[in-house]
C-alpha cells in the first residue's frame, strides 16, 4: 500500500483542485482528484449525480473514492469540499498530512462566482457558502495537519510555500 505525499481539504473555491495539481507537478508525483474519480466511475458529472440519485448517494460514493485514494495513491490527493463531513472519513484523515486550504466568503463567492458544476451551490452562491464555511471550518480544523490561508494570494505561491512545508 501506497501513502498520499498531502491530502487537501477546504471549502469549495479555496482552490484544492488548482492548488494540487502546482503541488505534484512540482513535487514530481502523481495527482489525484477525488471528484475526478466519482465522476469516471459513476460516468456522469456531480451536477447529475446530485440530480438523479440525490445527495445522501453521492456521499456513499465519495466515503468510499477517498478510503480508496487514501490507501492507494502515492502523489497528492485533493478531496471534495464535504468529504470531510463524513466521520469515517476524518477517522482515516488522522494518518495522514492534511493541509487544509482555508479562504474567506469574499474571496470564496469571487471565486466560485455562479456555483457552475458545484450542484449545492448553484442556487444562492454566496449565502450557501457562507453557510458551509461556518458549518465546515470547524471539521477543516480538526484534520488539518498544515495550514495555509489562500486570501488575496496566487496559487503557485501557495503551491510554493506548501512544498516547504511538507514533511521530508
Ligand atoms: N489562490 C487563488 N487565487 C485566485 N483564484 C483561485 C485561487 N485558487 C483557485 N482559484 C480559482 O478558483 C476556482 C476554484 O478553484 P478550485 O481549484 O476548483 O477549488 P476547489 O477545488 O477547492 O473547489 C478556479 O477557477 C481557480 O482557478
Ligand atoms: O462542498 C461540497 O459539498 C462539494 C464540493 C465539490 O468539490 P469542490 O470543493 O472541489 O468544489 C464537490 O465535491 C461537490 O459539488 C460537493
Ligand atoms: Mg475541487
Amino acid at each position: 500500500m501506497s501513502r498520499p505525499v498531502a491530502v487537501l481539504v477546504g471549502a469549495p473555491g479555496s482552490g484544492k483542485t488548482t492548488i494540487g495539481e502546482l503541488l505534484a507537478e512540482a513535487l514530481g508525483v502523481p495527482f489525484r482528484d477525488v471528484d475526478a474519480d466519482i465522476v469516471a466511475s459513476a460516468g456522469k458529472p456531480i451536477s447529475d449525480i446530485f440530480v438523479d440519485d440525490g445527495e445522501e448517494h453521492f456521499r456513499e460514493l465519495e466515503r468510499a473514492a477517498v478510503a480508496a485514494a487514501l490507501a492507494e495513491h502515492a502523489g497528492v490527493v485533493s478531496l471534495g469540499g464535504g468529504a470531510i463531513l463524513a466521520e469515517p472519513t476524518r477517522a482515516l484523515l488522522a494518518e495522514h498530512t492534511v493541509v487544509y486550504l482555508s479562504v474567506d466568503l469574499p474571496d470564496a463567492v469571487h471565486r466560485i462566482g455562479l456555483g457552475q458544476g458545484r450542484p449545492l451551490l448553484e442556487l444562492n452562491p454566496r449565502a450557501t457558502l457562507k453557510y458551509l464555511l461556518d458549518q465546515r471550518r470547524p471539521l477543516y480544523e480538526e484534520v488539518a495537519t498544515i495550514t495555509v490561508k489562500t486570501d488575496g494570494r496566487e496559487p503557485a505561491d501557495i503551491a510554493a510555500e506548501l512544498r516547504q512545508a511538507l514533511p521530508a
